[in-house]
């Protein structure tokens, strides 16, 4: 049985800014979602913002995935931890050697550590995208095949479309939480995304948490758009 804990919507900042990140966060509700700080609002904005997103009492899933040799990324990890984070992320295709790394430093940290999840391909990537880095094959099987070594490595979860949830669901069992983007509402725009699922289809698919941003950053009403999609969800 998984032990998804609720919210399970993550809302993605993907803004330039902390001034417009808080201005969104500020219309939403900590009940209904987590959220999510990556590379453009970490760069520009840093600790200080996920202090302040922790402060208005929402978890969040720090998106740097983490791709280097094993020694810095567990070191990054660890600097994750320390911020207090929810959720933290590395690229599988770094490699087994890197994800124990990384688990066992958290691990040393004690109970009270972030998820560690592994990004398998990317939801913008389709099998021409693949074949362009020199992989043949199918995202599902690729998919599979990092799925399969994060768990090995004794990771938390993956980051995929929720397209291949229900493989991986069968894959790597119930508790293993699989972290969906790539989620667009039947009137939203595809926009650089290429593995896509509405909300409830991907909640039935098997996804644990749903990493949505445009469909509710750039929304008219982000509030009303993310409650939208929390009353879909939790009805599933
Ligand atoms: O790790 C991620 O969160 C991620 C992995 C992936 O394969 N695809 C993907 O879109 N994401 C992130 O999920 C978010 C999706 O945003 P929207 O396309 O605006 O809903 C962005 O912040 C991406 O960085």
């Amino acid at each position: 049985m998984s032990k998804t804990d609720n919210p399970r919507i993550i809302v993605a900042l993907d803004f330039p800014s902390d001034k417009l990140a808080l201005a969104l966060v500020d219309q939403l509700d900590p009940t209904k979602c987590r959220l999510k700080v990556g590379k453009e609002l970490f760069t520009r904005s840093g600790p200080d913002l996920v202090r302040a997103l922790n402060a208005r009492g929402f978890e969040v899933f720090l998106d740097l995935k983490f791709h280097d040799i094993p020694n810095t990324t567990a070191a990054a990890v660890a600097a994750a931890a320390d911020l207090g984070v929810w959720m933290v992320n590395v690229h599988a295709s770094g490699g087994e050697k890197m994800m124990v790394a990384c688990r066992e430093r958290l691990e040393s940290l004690g109970q009270d550590r972030p998820l560690l999840i592994a990004v398998t391909v990317l939801t913008s990537m389709g099998p021409e995208d693949l074949s362009g880095i020199g992989i043949q094959g199918s995202p599902e099987a690729q998919v599979s095949r990092l799925a399969t070594l994060t768990r090995n490595c004794g990771l938390d979860g993956v980051v995929c479309s929720a397209q291949e949830a229900p493989t991986l669901k069968a894959e790597q069992g119930a508790d293993f939480k699989l972290i969906t983007p790539g989620i667009r509402p039947l009137s939203a725009d595809k926009g650089d995304q290429q593995r896509i699922m509405t909300p409830t289809d991907a909640i039935r698919a098997g996804s644990d948490y749903l990493v949505i941003g445009r469909p509710i950053t750039q929304a008219a009403d982000p509030l009303g758009a993310l409650e939208a999609i929390h009353g879909e969800v939790v009805s599933v």
